[in-house]
């Protein structure tokens, strides 16, 4: 099995104008050292409008965090009032951009043709996508979480070549444990991680998913990182709430000390 370096992201989601942002990766910075990017790759999810500020501070001072949208176009440019490409955001060096979050597909009815093609955007200009999926409650009650799940993969996936696929993080969030402090047990983590890393294997090969970062995301917290992390198939946390106080995520980021 490839080693897969844990990815911790924090998903600022809409807080911190870029004021804030620079004041807050400040704090991260100054508490995170070389040994923890060593073991730990660290990212954030920023606004928007946080973008620049916080290049400009990781360029300036060489930081290691990567940094990355919340989103993009499904579109390289044009007349598309309000959206923001990929071109654009590669050229702010963005490592990262998330695709399909609950709360696009929820209140921006992103279907996962859109995610598919939001997917292939962002490959086309040297993004990273963590392509968000996961059941709702009902879903979930009805002991349908893996089906459902597998097909967001699926379909976020479709007609994605495995030397682009080979690079994908797929964050599984349980749309009933997000923001909702209701944390999967790592039991249900790893069920549906393992099920997504199996379906890679499917897609494209076992060696393509065994070097696939899969994370968990909702309700993620310094005193319950640890015992999901431990979990074979996760490799990492899309942080919400969390990743909103730099001592917290701090320690998310250091989850072999808790
Ligand atoms: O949606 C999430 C991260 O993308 C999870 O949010 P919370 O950590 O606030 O539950």
């Amino acid at each position: 099995m490839t080693a897969r370096t844990p990815l911790m992201a924090g998903n600022w989601k809409m807080n911190l104008n870029h004021l804030e942002a620079i004041a807050h990766v400040q704090k991260l910075a100054f508490a995170l050292n070389d040994k923890d990017y060593a073991a730990t790759e660290v990212a954030v999810l920023v606004p928007f409008t946080d973008l620049r500020s916080v290049q400009t501070l990781v360029d300036g001072d060489k930081l290691k965090i990567k940094y990355g949208a919340q989103d993009l176009s499904a579109h390289d440019s044009g007349a598309y009032t309000g959206e923001i490409s990929g071109a654009m955001l590669s050229k702010l060096s963005c490592s990262y951009v998330a695709v399909g979050h609950s709360e696009r597909r929820q209140y921006h009815a992103e279907t996962d043709e859109i995610c598919n093609a939001k997917v292939k955007a962002a490959y086309q200009y040297g993004l990273t996508p963590i392509l968000c999926v996961g059941e709702g409650l009902d879903v979930r009650k009805a002991g349908n979480q893996v089906a459902h799940t597998l097909a967001q993969v699926d379909g976020g996936l479709k007609d994605v070549p495995a030397e682009q696929a080979a690079s994908i993080v797929i964050a599984y969030e349980p749309v009933w444990a997000i923001g909702t402090g209701e944390v999967a047990t790592p039991e249900d983590a790893q069920e549906v991680c393992g099920a997504i890393r199996g379906r890679l294997a499917e897609l494209y090969s076992q060696e393509l998913a065994d070097g696939v970062r899969i994370q968990y995301g909702g309700s993620v917290k310094a005193g319950n990182i640890a015992a999901i992390m431990a979990q074979p198939d996760v490799d990492g946390a899309l942080v919400g709430g969390a990743s909103l106080d730099a001592e917290e995520f701090v320690k998310i980021v250091r989850f072999r000390d808790q």
